[in-house]
């Protein structure tokens, strides 16, 4: 008798877990260092998944570039000194695309970046994602540097496609960035791609992870 109970409780326990999830949005984080080719991944996903991709240094960028905004300034002098904005700017744009997507999954791209962005994250969106993995995008930092310094020769007009910001991204990326994805290894939730691969290559391993 006890057993036909248990037996009738399990699919509805299952039912309400998943409509719960279904409530949420569902995330994949993408982290990797300046240049491992995060937005370019990002791209083909958006193509062949139907994610959509936010990255929070273009939400950045956009942010600073809107007249009168009252972070543009503290924006600008982070991206060119290549330290992390407070989390509570690039979570609130986060959110703010996200809600205005009227989408459900997404690619956060290039955060969270420290423990700040981390707990701030947690503490504002915690509750209303569900973090499928974190995609980790492996790159020697050589590799990284001379990509950047191409797409600054090839046109970005990034203000730190040049070598004296990358050292400081760089820099950001060990001593910030690193403990996070750690901290998700520890949570079993990093899955690392070798990103010095050509494109095509590396989406090939990519699209493991989304089908
Ligand atoms: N697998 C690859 N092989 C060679 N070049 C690549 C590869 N992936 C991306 N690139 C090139 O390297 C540069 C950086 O790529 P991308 O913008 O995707 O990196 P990112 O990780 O998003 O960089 P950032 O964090 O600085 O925004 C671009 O010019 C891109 O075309
Ligand atoms: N979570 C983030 C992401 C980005 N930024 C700032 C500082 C980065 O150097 C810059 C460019 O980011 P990218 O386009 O390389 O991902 O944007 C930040 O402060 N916090």
């Amino acid at each position: 008798m006890k057993t036909c109970k248990f037996m009738f409780i399990r699919p509805v326990l299952r039912a309400l877990q998943t409509l719960t999830m279904s409530d949420k949005y569902n995330i994949a984080f993408v982290l990797g260092g300046p240049g491992a080719g995060k937005g370019t991944q990002c791209s083909k996903i958006v193509e062949e998944f139907g994610y959509v991709h936010l990255s929070a240094g273009d939400l950045l960028r956009e942010e600073r570039a809107k007249l009168g905004s009252e972070f543009g300034e503290l924006i600008e002098g982070h991206i060119k000194n290549g330290t992390i904005v407070p989390v509570e700017i690039t979570c609130s744009l986060l959110e703010r695309a996200m809600k205005d997507s009227k989408k459900n999954e997404f690619l956060i791209d290039g955060f969270p970046r420290n423990q700040d962005n981390l707990e701030g994250w947690n503490k504002q969106m915690g509750d209303k994602v569900n973090l499928k993995f974190v995609l980790f995008f492996e790159c020697p930092l050589n590799v990284c540097t001379q990509r950047c310094l191409d797409r600054g020769a090839a046109g970005s007009g990034r203000a730190d496609d040049n070598m004296e910001s990358l050292k400081k991204r760089f820099n950001t990326y060990m001593t910030a960035t690193m403990p996070i994805i750690e901290h998700y290894e520890s949570l079993d939730l990093v899955r690392k791609i070798d990103a010095t691969q050509s494109p095509d290559e590396v989406f090939e391993e990519v699209k493991k992870l989304f089908t």
